[in-house]
Parts: C-alpha cells; sequence; structure tokens
C-alpha cells in the first residue's frame, strides 16, 4: 500500500441538453453532504451559458468568461460563444488544476459539470484537452446522463448508446451509464435490450415504422438490427445504474459504480496513459534525431560542393558542428509586442475594475 493520501474520485458530468446534469450533480452534491462520514464534493460548472445551477460551485466558468461578451465581441452565434468561452477558460486550465490539487486532500469527490450542448464538450478540442488533463491527475470517470422517459422508442435508444459509444471510445475512461428520471418510467427495458440483443430486435420489429408499404423491413430497422450486435461488445465494457435525481433513487448504487471505476481507472486506464505518454516521448525523440542527422546530412554536402561558402561565412568545416549541447540557437519571443491576429485574452479585458472573483469562494 502507498503512503501517499487517497487522491479524490472525479466525475465528468456528460448528457444530452435536459437529461438532467445540473439536477443530477445537485442531487450526488446534497447526498454527500447528508451522509455521515463522506464529505462535501469539490463542484466545478464548465456551462458557460446556464443561467441558474442548483448548486454553488467551487469553480465557475461564468465567473472567468462572460459568454455574451464573447459572443459580441467575436460576432458569434450562442454555440460558438459557448465553445470560444470553454477555449478561453481551457487558457486558464493550469491554475484550475493547481485549486483541485490544492483542495484534493480535503475532498472525496471532484464533479464536473459540462455545456448542455453535449458535442461541445465531447467533440472539441478544449473538452479533450480539460478531460485528458483531469484524468491525468485524478482517477476519472465518465458519468453519462440519459433521459430515461425519453428513450424507450427503439431508435432513440440505439441513437444514444452509439452517442456513449463514440464517447467512451473516445475519452478511453471508466464508463457509467446512469438512467436518471427512473422515477418517471424505470430503466428495466433499456437493462434488457443491454444484456440480450434479441430482445432489442424483437421491440424494434413491432415498433412502428419498422417496415415499408411492401411488408419489408426499412432500412433504419436493418441497419439497427445490426448495430444492435455491434454494441453488444460495447455494452460489455460499461456499468449501468438507474436513478431519479429527483426523488434520490439510486444514487448509492451510483456511488458503488465509480469506486469500481476507480479500479478500471488504476488497471486499465493508468497503464494505457503510461503507455501512450513513453511511445509519444519515443516518436517525438526520433522525430528530432531524424531531423538533425538530415539537416546534418545537407549541410556537409551543400559544404562539400561549395567551400567557398563555408570560408565567406567563417564557418570552418575542419571543425565541423558542435554537438547538440554546444548549439547557440535564438529562439525569437514574439510575445513581447502585438502581431496581426494576436490572441487577445478577452477574460482579462471583461475584468478591468472589476472585482476579481477568482477562484470562487466555497
Ligand atoms: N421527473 C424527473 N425530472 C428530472 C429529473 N432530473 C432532472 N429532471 C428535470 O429535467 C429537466 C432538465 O434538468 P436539468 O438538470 O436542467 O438538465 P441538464 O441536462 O442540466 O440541462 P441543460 O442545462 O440543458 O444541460 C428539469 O426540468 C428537471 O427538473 C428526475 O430524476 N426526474
Amino acid at each position: 500500500m502507498s503512503d501517499q493520501p487517497r487522491k479524490p474520485s472525479l466525475i465528468v458530468a456528460i448528457g444530452m441538453a435536459g437529461a438532467g446534469k445540473s439536477t443530477f450533480v445537485q442531487r450526488i452534491n446534497s447526498y454527500l453532504h447528508t451522509q455521515n462520514h463522506a464529505r462535501p464534493p469539490y463542484i466545478l460548472n464548465l456551462d458557460p451559458a446556464v443561467a441558474h445551477v442548483p448548486f454553488e460551485p467551487n469553480i465557475d466558468i461564468r465567473d472567468t468568461v462572460d459568454y455574451k461578451q464573447v459572443m459580441k465581441q467575436y460576432n458569434l452565434g450562442p454555440n460558438g460563444g459557448i465553445l470560444t468561452a470553454l477555449n478561453l477558460f481551457t487558457t486558464k486550465l493550469d491554475q484550475v488544476l493547481e485549486l483541485m490539487e490544492k483542495r484534493a486532500e480535503e475532498v472525496d469527490y471532484i464533479i464536473l459539470d459540462t455545456p448542455g450542448q453535449i458535442e461541445i464538450f465531447t467533440w472539441s478540442a478544449s473538452g479533450a484537452i480539460i478531460t485528458d488533463a483531469v484524468a491525468s491527475s485524478f482517477p476519472t470517470v465518465v458519468a453519462y446522463i440519459i433521459d430515461t422517459p425519453r428513450t424507450t422508442a427503439p431508435a432513440t435508444f440505439m441513437s444514444n448508446m452509439l452517442y456513449a459509444c463514440s464517447i467512451m471510445y473516445k475519452t478511453k475512461l471508466p464508463f457509467i451509464l446512469v438512467f436518471n428520471k427512473t422515477d418517471v418510467e424505470s430503466h428495466d427495458f433499456a437493462l434488457e435490450w443491454m444484456q440480450d440483443f434479441e430482445t432489442f430486435q424483437a421491440a424494434l420489429a413491432t415498433h412502428s415504422g419498422s417496415k415499408d408499404d411492401e411488408g419489408e423491413p426499412t432500412y433504419m430497422n436493418s441497419l439497427m438490427n445490426s448495430m444492435s450486435l455491434v454494441l453488444d461488445e460495447f455494452y460489455k465494457h460499461l456499468k449501468a445504474v438507474g436513478i431519479s435525481s429527483l426523488t434520490g433513487d439510486g444514487i448509492k448504487e451510483f456511488f458503488d459504480a465509480v469506486e469500481e471505476s476507480r479500479e478500471t481507472y488504476e488497471k486499465e486506464y493508468l497503464p494505457e496513459l503510461a503507455r501512450a505518454r513513453a511511445a509519444r516521448e519515443k516518436s517525438l525523440q526520433e522525430a528530432k534525431e531524424d531531423s538533425m542527422t538530415r539537416f546534418m546530412k545537407d549541410f556537409t554536402l551543400d559544404r562539400a560542393r561549395n567551400p567557398r561558402a563555408a570560408a565567406d561565412d567563417g564557418w570552418d568545416s575542419e571543425e565541423g558542428v558542435e554537438d547538440d549541447d554546444g548549439l547557440d540557437v535564438n529562439i525569437i519571443d514574439r510575445g513581447m509586442s502585438p502581431w496581426p491576429g494576436q490572441y487577445i485574452d478577452v477574460t482579462r479585458m471583461r475584468r478591468d475594475g472589476d472585482e476579481v472573483n477568482w477562484p470562487r469562494p466555497s
């Protein structure tokens, strides 16, 4: 056993707009506040456009970036505004991580509530940077929130699962399917479909719109039939829990799933992360060596063909070229003066004369 204090588990709450992410975050927040041995979580709100969140986040993107101001400044629509706000926030990620690290010993859970427009987080560079950064510091799990009552149609269910599948393979993180709103609709049908693809196919066959005018299965029907076989493999890699963020039903099972996912993170994600890092460093080193070898070859060839040039620029071919350590390369730093197209930090512009509220008081 290591002497290091146990790191908090980090939960990234992702889901389609209206699936109940914020209500879910508030539910787990209140659950942790009321449990005898639990400590309140550390919460980050990453949705710049949300008007109201039912909890008090410790770090709130809205304190750093005013997304309406960003829309005006860059002449963007709402989605562009949210994405740019997230990009700007990501430039401060080192500060965010530092704050989380500082609080790590005081909390057992860190929770990230993500923007309502799911693709802005899951398919943007910033979303990937944030997810990778937190996941390399804390045992992380993705909680994919599903609006259960709106997923009872086989086609909608399949679309939702395909989306979940794409996020899981993109992040490679432990994944929990959270079937929310079970007070309205039980998630039993979903579990059945996931455990036995034949029951899904049977539901598909009886669902309206599965046959065309001539009584033949529609193209969509055949496609989904085949997809259900593919997804069978995907279902084996994830956990599913049913909860009601409204009543609190199933929250304990959710935390059990988080605990199990922590083991998956340590056994599978961390070694994979270390392997990926080592591979990246190796390929960078190889690319560096390769480019150096080619440079030296071209350089020597050039000097052999044109020895006068060497004399003109004072280079003594007898001495050769100094090794890596001896190279005196001046990197030009353009950071001191503005240039066309320079990135402007609107977060600073917004704060001119304002009270800086970073981080939010806990
Ligand atoms: N019946 C029921 N309603 C719920 C539950 N969870 C959330 N809701 C309702 O679903 C609606 C959407 O919930 P939010 O928490 O705002 O959903 P969200 O995913 O954060 O939505 P965005 O802000 O668009 O991202 C609200 O009206 C909630 O009251 C639940 O477990 N049961």
